[in-house]
């Protein structure tokens, strides 16, 4: 079965977030399930791209409009990542220093065209499209609609819902980007009257997944106005829960922590981590480590990070590190605490993917307030290292951490407002000196996360597809 995933993101090529994570590790697995699962993606001007090397398999042109853009597909040279993977280098468009930008319509639509062209010309046409997000989301309207792509027509399309808040929407005048359909079908691309990519895939996909059952539950009551879509299109819609690449996150092998440990080694192994976290961070050791790692925007609760860290570090005594960047007023704030709790309390603003490992190795616990989490994997490199989560009881984060009270292992509350969040710290900072604690963080090294079971989940949905895969 060959599958061709479709993605602006995967690690370790370009990683904005759990995206990449998703791409980097779900072909891997399902290439050990014996299917030949490959990657497609834009070539960026970054780390990855500057030191590595490319051989090109494929040159055309595409035409946008009226405008043509010369492209190129190129593929890894020394690939040891296991699945293949292929880039649409649209040199005018995609090669830039970033994988976003704030005008991102053209560059993605771009993607997409040169993408499917080099896909339909192709002898060995995939047996599955996968596709991801809605920078891949016209796709499924594409590969269905468009006269260029009627030898793809048959091939089932999947889409996977990993974030359900970017839509990326854009006006009806630019229509005439997307190669040439029956006009008659152009509400397949409408919502709302805009060209709305994440809708149409929802429209257009066989199946239609998100990364938990529970954010796929929550999707129809509350979809950023896509509710009734996801209703009306329930019999298509499945959850499957995302996975963790235990190849990457290992605490035994990892080679960006500071001392390796397994669960008989977990008391010594996350001291080490936490020693050096407290020295480079200023930092007292002997207190109980919170951490935060992600993006800093409203979906993940920063807004009320600064309130939350204030109140908390005020009553309790505890340490609190956090790694993250985005909203820049958000950042802003959470710099200025710094000089307000000494050694208790200290943020890297930035992305170090090193630093995070450390951190999950190193913290006591890991704090994830979101108001919508669709997956959430940190919470699962959190239990992989031995860290407890704090988190807030919404999408994957609900399907994965039970509350200690009801014979968990996590420390859970169900609203994000300054005082819930507060007392969750507060619980935890208490559990934190009981004897459950220690043994707690030893049992959930062993939950089972990996991908295993979800890339099995997935090849099913397909089989489903077409049982004659
Ligand atoms: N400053 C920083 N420095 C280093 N590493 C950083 C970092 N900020 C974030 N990361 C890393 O980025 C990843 C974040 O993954 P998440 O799945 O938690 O969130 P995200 O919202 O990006 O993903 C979306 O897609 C994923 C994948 O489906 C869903 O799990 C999720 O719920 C959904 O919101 C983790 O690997 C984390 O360690």
């Amino acid at each position: 079965m060959i599958i061709t995933h479709l993605s602006a993101e995967c690690y370790p090529i370009a990683k904005i977030g759990g995206l990449a994570d998703v791409l980097g590790a779900l072909p891997k697995y399902q290439n050990e399930l014996g299917a030949t699962a490959q990657v497609v993606m834009p070539f960026y001007n970054n780390k990855f791209t500057k030191t590595h090397k490319f051989k090109p398999v494929y040159n055309d042109t595409i035409l946008m409009g009226e405008t043509d853009y010369d492209f190129r597909i190129l593929t890894l040279v020394d690939n040891n990542l296991g699945f293949d993977i292929y880039f649409v280098d649209v040199p005018e468009l995609l090669y830039s220093d970033f994988v976003y930008t704030s005008d991102d319509t053209e560059r993605f639509l771009a993607f997409q065209i040169a993408a499917l062209d080099w896909i339909a010309q192709g002898e060995t046409l995939p047996d599955v499209i996968h596709c991801h997000d809605h920078h891949t989301g016209l796709i499924p309207f594409m590969a269905q609609e468009s006269y260029r792509y009627s030898m793809l027509r048959k091939i089932p399309v999947a889409f996977t819902i990993h974030n359900a808040q970017y839509q990326g929407a854009f006006s009806h005048d630019l229509v005439y980007l997307i190669p040439e359909f029956k006009f008659s079908r152009v509400g397949l691309l409408d919502w709302n009257h805009l060209i709305n990519p994440l809708a149409s895939a929802i429209k257009c996909s066989w199946i239609v997944s998100t990364v938990s059952p529970s954010y796929m539950d929550e999707l129809k009551e509350n979809a950023n106005g896509l509710e009734k879509l996801l209703s009306d299109e329930h019999a298509k819609c499945i959850g499957i829960l995302n996975g963790i690449d235990t190849e990457v996150w290992n605490t035994e092998t990892d080679p960006l922590i500071i001392e390796n440990y397994t669960q008989d080694t977990i008391e010594q192994g996350k001291q080490a981590n936490k020693e050096w976290l407290c020295k480079e961070f200023n930092l007292d050791v002997n207190r109980p480590l919170f951490a935060f790692i992600g993006r800093l925007v409203e979906q993940k609760g920063a807004d009320l990070f600064p309130k939350i860290f204030s109140e908390s570090l005020f009553g309790n005594d505890i340490s609190i590190l956090l790694l993250g960047s985005g909203e820049k007023h958000t950042e802003n704030e959470l710099r200025n605490l710094k000089t307000k709790f000494g050694n208790k309390y200290n943020a890297f603003i930035g992305y170090d993917e090193k630093l995070s490992h450390i951190i999950y190795a190193g913290a006591d616990f890991l704090l994830m307030p979101s108001r919508v989490e669709p997956c959430g994997l940190n919470q699962m490199y959190s239990l992989k290292y031995g860290t407890i989560p704090v988190v807030n009881s919404v999408g994957g984060l609900k399907d994965t951490v039970e509350d200690i009270f009801d014979g968990g292992f996590g420390i859970c509350h169900n609203n994000v407002t300054v005082s819930e969040v507060c007392e969750a710290i507060e619980r935890a900072n208490a559990f934190y000196y009981t004897d459950k604690f220690k043994l707690t963080r030893s049992d959930i090294m062993s939950i089972d996360h990996s991908w295993h079971a979800s890339a099995k989940s997935y090849i099913n949905v397909y089989n489903s597809l077409n049982p004659f895969l």
